[in-house]
């Protein structure tokens, strides 16, 4: 069998008394997109950057193509996206591609890259005169110019408005399809959720969650409505079917888990009429990954 693009065993990063990484694993597949989640200070961009070499880990082992992380060699074969951008504030962003894609023995072309992420009109602005979407898509441009087999990207999407948004999945999908490997960090359950093979929940340092995208929503279905916050749930779930759930989460929006099928709606719609509740925007759906990540990270502010 391949060895994973990225093997990351027991890793530990502490930043004087603060345990960043807290004995985290995780592997991440090669020719797949791997998506690591997890709330503000969780630990992502550290466990990233000791995969880049550009932090070195307290304890643990990272393998990163098969190889230690800060082996030359993996310059050439890895592609980077930093959240600060990294490119030299008087640098013309069509220049700097170019610089980048001479670094590499089969690079993409750089016009054309520029081109499909609406940056030709810029190419011969200073990266610091970019607004911050454009640096963004630069950044982008430059960690996949040089054909990498392995890219890590962390929050590509933080701040670009749709159609960058869009141009950035676009990427990330052609670049999959290219049989790259890809680690993307992000915000964005939905992003997530529509990119990746594999997704990776982590929280104080470790992991949480992980699988497929399927496989932690799950395929329960959810019945789910607004009205006055404060109903009684006991009362409710004392009229539905023995094996349901229910929850107030967050204030306002209800949640019913269970057997979700006409006989729940009927159930729940004649217990709300009997308690002159109006129940708005009443639908049925299937878990969303934002709900399983704050289920399994809370709604703490960090
Ligand atoms: N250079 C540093 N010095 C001290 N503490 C740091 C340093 N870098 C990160 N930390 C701390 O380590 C923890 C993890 O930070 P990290 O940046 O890895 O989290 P993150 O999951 O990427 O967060 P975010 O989603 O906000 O980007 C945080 O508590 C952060 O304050």
């Amino acid at each position: 069998m391949e060895s994973p693009a990225v093997e990351i065993v027991d890793l530990v990063k502490r930043y004087g008394r603060t345990t960043a990484v807290d004995g985290l694993t995780l592997s991440a597949a090669h020719g797949a997109v791997t998506a690591i989640l997890g709330p503000n200070g969780a630990g992502k961009t550290s466990t990233v950057e000791i995969c880049e070499g550009f932090r070195r880990a307290d304890a643990g082992t990272v393998k990163v193509l098969g190889l230690d992380p800060s082996r030359p060699e993996l310059r050439a074969r890895v592609g980077v996206m930093l959240q600060a951008g990294g490119v030299p504030p008087a640098t013309r962003c069509g220049q700097w591609l170019r610089l980048m894609a001479r670094f590499h023995a089969h690079p993409l072309d750089p016009v054309a890259l520029l081109e499909r992420l609406g940056l030709t009109e810029h190419a011969r602005t200073p990266y610091r005169r970019l607004s911050g979407g454009q640096q963004q898509r630069v950044s982008l441009a430059a960690a996949v110019v040089g054909r990498p087999e392995l890219v890590f990207l962390d929050e590509p999407t933080a701040g670009l408005d749709p159609q960058a948004r869009h141009a950035c999945w676009e990427l990330v999908g052609d670049l999959r399809a290219s049989g790259v490997s890809v680690v993307l960090t992000t915000h964005h359950m939905d992003e997530a959720e529509k990119l990746s093979d594999h997704i990776v929940i982590i929280d104080h340092g470790r992991v949480v969650a992980q699988g497929t995208p399927a496989s932690l929503t799950g395929a329960e279905r959810q019945l789910r409505f607004r009205a006055r916050p404060g109903l009684s749930l006991d009362e409710l779930l004392a009229a539905l079917p023995t094996g349901s759930t229910a929850k107030e989460s967050p204030a306002g929006h209800y949640i019913i888990e269970g057997q979700v099928g006409p006989a729940l709606l009927a159930t729940v719609t004649a217990w709300c009429a009997a308690e002159g509740v109006t129940a708005d925007d009443l639908s049925i759906e299937r878990r969303t990954l934002e709900d399983v990540f704050l289920e399994l990270t809370g709604r703490e502010l960090r």
